[in-house]
């Protein structure tokens, strides 16, 4: 198949992990035949250094004409002056908005050879198999702002419509895994979280064979490390959300781990793992790419539907995670490419025995 695949490789170690990323994707490609155009363009500090604005015109509308985006990460100390008229932050949510990618799926798996670097014991870690469905495009990220001397406020508001949509996404996909949605709110304080609640309440009749629970964000960061197996589909809104991840990323051993998929009502999607631009090993080589690899899995399955080699890509990942190379976030001294190339050599050996089987099947060659 052809695909027009936007790269917005961002700040400090974005560039790195996304190259991989790429370099994956690419090997992808040649096993398989198909047709992968890459396009980078700026988002982020960069862009605000090159052009003025953190989502230049020319990367918004790449984006909109493309099958695909695979970012890396924005934002760094260079740009972080709460005085500065422009964040690099305001491209990546200008991007989410644009893009209407509401629905941010960012999946939570151990892997049994990295349990020894989880804050939990081993036995809370067997089962554990969440996918959080992150709200993207609301609440307190996109509501009015304002400031004078003294005061600051951001508005937090959702309408019904918006809840509505990400809730039968996370039913939808609780019918493919194990039919258990957990909806995380604060409704015992904030309005908009009861408006969350009941709406959520209401969907829930439509999917009569999902089972539905409701949770308090508080409790729930706490019962997320004294109960992680417990969870199947958590759907939540987009603060929340982006807490209770990197929450979850500490469970499975690193941030560099996690991916994630933002989606809205058409098959374009824009992949980013859920880690930051990681200033303090910016530039050196050593950043985990695994989130940003198995983000472009995400990518080949719900952008293109090519499950076959999403599920290629994740094995192979499964492989490098099992017996090394690991980067220093999990324990290793191996770098960034090393990684890459682990990961491209462990494709290249499933692709070569998939092929054998089918082939062995077959009584071919
Ligand atoms: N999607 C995004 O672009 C995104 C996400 C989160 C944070 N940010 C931005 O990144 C900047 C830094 O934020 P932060 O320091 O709070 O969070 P961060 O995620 O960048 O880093 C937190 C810690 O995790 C480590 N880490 C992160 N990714 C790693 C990887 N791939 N491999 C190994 N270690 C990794 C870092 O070294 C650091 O110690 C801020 O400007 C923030 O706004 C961007
Ligand atoms: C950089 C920031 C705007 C972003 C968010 O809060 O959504 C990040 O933390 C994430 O998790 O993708
Ligand atoms: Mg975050």
């Amino acid at each position: 198949m052809k695909a027009r695949i936007v790269t917005l490789p961002g700040d400090g170690v974005g560039p790195e992990v996304t190259a991989a990323a790429v370099a994956v994707l690419q090997a992808v490609a040649a096993h398989f035949d198909h047709e992968f155009a890459f396009e980078e363009h700026l988002i982020g500090g960069c862009a605000i250094d090159a052009t003025g604005s953190p989502l230049p015109d020319a990367s918004l509308k790449a984006c909109q004409q493309a099958d695909a985006v695979l970012l890396g990460a924005v934002g760094g100390p260079k740009w972080s002056d709460p005085q500065a008229p422009v964040r690099p932050e305001q491209g990546l949510l200008a991007l989410r908005a644009a893009l209407g990618v509401y629905a941010n799926l960012r999946p939570l798996n151990v892997h049994p050879a990295l349990a020894a670097l989880s804050p939990l014991k081993e036995d809370k870690l067997r089962h554990v198999d969440v996918l959080f469905v992150r709200e993207l495009t609301g609440g307190a990220y996109f509501g009015a702002k304002t400031r004078t001397p003294d005061t600051a406020t951001d508005e937090c508001k959702y309408t019904v419509a918006e809840v509505e949509r990400v809730t039968r996404r996370a039913f939808e996909l609780a019918r493919e895994r194990r039919r258990h949605v957990t909806s995380v709110d604060k409704a015992n304080v904030l309005e908009t979280s009861r408006l969350w609640r009941s709406t959520v309440q209401r969907i829930a009749a439509e999917y009569p064979d999902v089972k539905l629970e409701h949770q308090l964000v508080d409790s729930m960061a706490m019962l997320l490390l004294t109960q992680p197996g417990y969870y199947d589909v958590v759907v939540t809104e987009n603060l929340f959300g982006d807490i209770l991840t990197d929450e979850a990323a500490a469970i499975a051993g690193s941030l560099g781990l996690l991916p994630s998929a933002s989606l809205g009502e058409g098959s374009r999607g824009l992949y980013e793992p859920i880690h930051g631009s990681a200033p303090d090993i910016a530039g050196k080589g050593v950043a985990n790419p695994t989130g940003a690899i198995l983000s472009a899995a995400m990518l080949l399955r719900h952008s293109l539907g090519l499950e076959d080699e999403a599920a290629h890509v994740e094995a192979a990942v499964a492989q490098v995670l099992e017996h090394g190379p690991h980067t220093r976030d999990i324990g290793g001294h191996a770098g960034t490419t090393d990684i890459r190339h682990a990961v491209i050599a462990a494709l290249d050996e499933h692709v070569a025995n998939a092929e054998a089987f089918f082939c062995g099947a077959r009584a071919c060659g």
